[in-house]
């Protein structure tokens, strides 16, 4: 699907929770708006401050499995067992028509249908420098109760342990560091 682009390319950013994604992806977002950013589909409700469009567009259930059983998902996956999140299809698939770098903030179990669906997609694993401070940032944020924190980081594990799959690992320990290294990677 992707072999008739040449200048797209699509970029799978992925890492355990409280690595620094999302905020990675801000400031790259706000850096680099010729981009394209999925907006991805969740089921989880939305934290203060999130705005529906922007950061996620914010689904029930019932219309979460509505687009999975129409096709309109790209990936789809249950995310640290609690909640839906799922990428649009047709977005992405437009970014590329038009020859835009597409950036895919989403799990492993995303990641990994993304490369199965378009093999040229390449995954970005971001690192934390170390488990410590994973757990440090993770609680600082401050948006997520004990028990789910707890969840989180037993994910955390398991993603870690896959980091052989990615095509790129990136430690983000200081954030204009990681941005730097990102955009020289995408050749933004
Ligand atoms: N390089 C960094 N150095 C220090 N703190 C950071 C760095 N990058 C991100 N953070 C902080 O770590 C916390 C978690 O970051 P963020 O929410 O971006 O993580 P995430 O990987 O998107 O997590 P999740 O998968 O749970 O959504 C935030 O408070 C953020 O400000
Ligand atoms: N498979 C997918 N995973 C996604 C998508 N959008 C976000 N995510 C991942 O979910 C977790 C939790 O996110 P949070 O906003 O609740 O902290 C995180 O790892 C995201 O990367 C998606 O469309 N598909």
């Amino acid at each position: 699907m992707l072999s008739r682009v040449s200048k797209s390319g699509v970029w799978v950013i992925s890492g355990p929770s409280g690595v620094g994604k999302g905020t990675v992806c801000q400031r790259l977002r706000a850096a680099h708006p010729e981009a394209f950013y999925s907006v991805s589909m969740t089921t989880r409700p939305p934290r203060p401050g999130e705005v529906d469009g922007l950061h996620y567009r914010f689904v029930s259930v019932e219309q979460f499995r509505d687009l999975i059983e129409k096709g309109e998902l790209l990936e789809w996956a249950v995310v640290h067992g609690t909640n839906y999140y799922g990428t649009p299809r047709q977005a992405v698939l437009d970014a590329v028509d038009d020859g835009r770098q597409v950036v895919l903030e989403i799990d492993l179990q995303g990641a990994r249908q993304v490369k199965q669906n378009l093999p040229e997609a390449k995954l970005v694993f971001l690192t934390p420098p170390s488990w410590d401070e994973l757990v440090h940032r993770l609680e600082g944020r401050g948006t997520e109760d004990a028990d789910t924190q707890q969840r989180r980081l037993a994910t955390a594990k398991i993603e870690l342990d896959a980091i052989a799959e990615a095509d790129h690992v990136l430690e983000n320990a200081d954030l204009e560091d990681t941005v730097r290294s990102l955009v020289s990677l995408l050749g933004l």
